[in-house]
């Protein structure tokens, strides 16, 4: 019987090749990723409760500084202070500090994961490492010490939900959309301890999946996989893994991508998604850019090509926060920065910025966000008052034009304010 790509990976990494889901596999961890917010209580447990006094393998262990990246308070400097020299006492190869970025995407630029690999970090969105076929899964604490003691973790095979893309976006419609699409369509549990592959979006760029790779865990996924068709000479796909023609899923569903509308999930929870024509008027005081799931170059320029020429309404606010020091890098070359900056909009450092409500514009009680991260829980970016909304880098662009949720369409059609085109 043919396999899926998790139980391919995980086929690989236990030295297993025959592996269905349901099976109890030890595997050998190609990287472990810890970031700035769990590694202070990672690295206790590790020395401290495993009695270890050295991580298994100082080449695999990547650490990123990028939650709370600069520090906000005095305990987290001192927090990421001593991180810092715990990876320097290690010898750890990879450390990745303020401003580079958000590990996920990090990784994938470093080279650092590649198709066919199995990664593990203390993060929930390292699903995310499935942009490059590989499978990311988020761990606690205690599971993240034992594979760097060890090098060792153990999965039960999920089985797995597969998502069909057909078609292409129309204008103002992407990527975005088909995630939050696949939120509405699965549901918040819709994929529990399951591994989600999405197929049909070969001709999207890796940090564009990521979108994709990231949202899987918002259906409750251990792993979200993007078919590695069309993924380019940077990411060889080793010949193990592919697509087989008789691997057997738990659930197929399909989209058609020409006919998808801008999707809004609307308050507190990200599976209460509505076309975009079903939220009604709905004022927006702040448009919030970044994540790993939408700060990426991609990101800013489907943004920059609705703003260029046109200002931010007034009383809007409008942060971006690059998931890179790379795709900063990029905006600023091409003028894609230069658009953003011109339409009203300010940028922060590279990093989570204030997706999780810590630091870089957390949000006031009523105020209401516009949000292309991935959760849009109560309190999740500030104040249990706040009201946020997910929606593309193209809807969010079009609603800091016009101060309430915009379909794309509405500004681009029209040629008020475009008038420093
Ligand atoms: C802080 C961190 C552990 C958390 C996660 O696990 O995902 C964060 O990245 C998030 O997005 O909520
Ligand atoms: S950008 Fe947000 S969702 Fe992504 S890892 Fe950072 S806090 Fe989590």
């Amino acid at each position: 019987m043919g396999q899926t790509f998790a139980e391919q990976i995980l086929g690989h990494a236990s030295g297993r090749s025959d592996v269905q889901a349901g099976d109890m596999v030890v595997v050998n961890v190609d990287l472990v990723m810890m970031h700035d917010s769990l590694s202070p209580s990672i690295i206790e447990t590790l020395h401290n409760e495993l009695g270890a006094e050295r991580v298994w393998d100082r080449d695999k262990v990547a650490v990123v500084i990028d939650h709370v990246a600069p520090a906000a308070t005095v305990r987290q400097a001192e927090q990421q202070q001593q991180v810092r020299r715990w990876v320097a006492q290690q010898g750890i190869s990879h450390l990745f500090d303020v401003g580079r970025g958000i590990s996920h995407p990090v990784l994938i630029e470093e080279g650092l994961v590649q198709p066919g690999m199995l990664v593990i970090g203390s993060d929930s969105h390292s699903t995310g490492y499935g942009a490059a076929a590989a499978f990311g899964s988020g761990m606690g604490t205690t599971d993240i010490a034992l594979a760097l003691a060890t090098g060792q973790t153990w999965f039960r095979v999920p089985e797995t939900v597969r998502v069909n893309a057909v078609g292409n976006f129309q204008p103002g419609v992407s990527v975005k959309d088909f995630g939050l699409w696949a939120a509405r369509t699965l549901r918040a549990d819709g994929a529990t301890y399951q591994s989600v592959e999405w197929h049909g979006v070969d001709f999207l760029s890796w940090r564009e999946r990521m979108t994709l790779a990231t949202l899987s865990i918002e259906v409750g996924a251990k792993a979200g996989i993007v078919a590695p068709t069309g993924l380019g000479a940077e990411h060889p796909v080793p010949e193990w893994l592919r697509v087989e023609a008789d691997a057997s899923y738990s659930r197929v569903v399909e989209c058609d991508l020409s006919t998808l509308e801008p999707q809004v999930s609307v308050p507190h929870y990200v599976d209460n998604v509505v076309d975009l024509a079903d939220v009604g008027r709905v004022a927006v005081d702040v448009v919030y850019l970044g994540t790993c799931t939408n700060g990426h170059y991609e990101d800013m320029a489907a943004a920059a090509s609705i703003l260029k020429g046109r200002r931010l309404a007034p009383n809007v606010r409008m942060i971006v926060v690059p998931a890179s020091s790379e795709s900063l890098h990029r905006a600023a070359s091409d003028g894609t920065l230069a658009t953003l900056l011109a339409a009203g909009a300010t940028i922060g450092t590279p990093g989570c910025g204030a997706c999780i409500g810590r630091h870089m514009g957390v949000l006031a009680p009523d105020e209401v966000c516009v949000f292309t991260g991935n959760r849009n829980f109560r309190g999740r970016m500030g104040s249990p008052g706040a009201n946020i909304y997910l929606a593309s880098p193209e809807v969010a662009a079009a609603t800091a034009v016009t101060g309430y949720i915009t379909h794309p369409r509405n500004v681009l059609d029209s040629t008020e304010q475009a008038v420093f085109a």
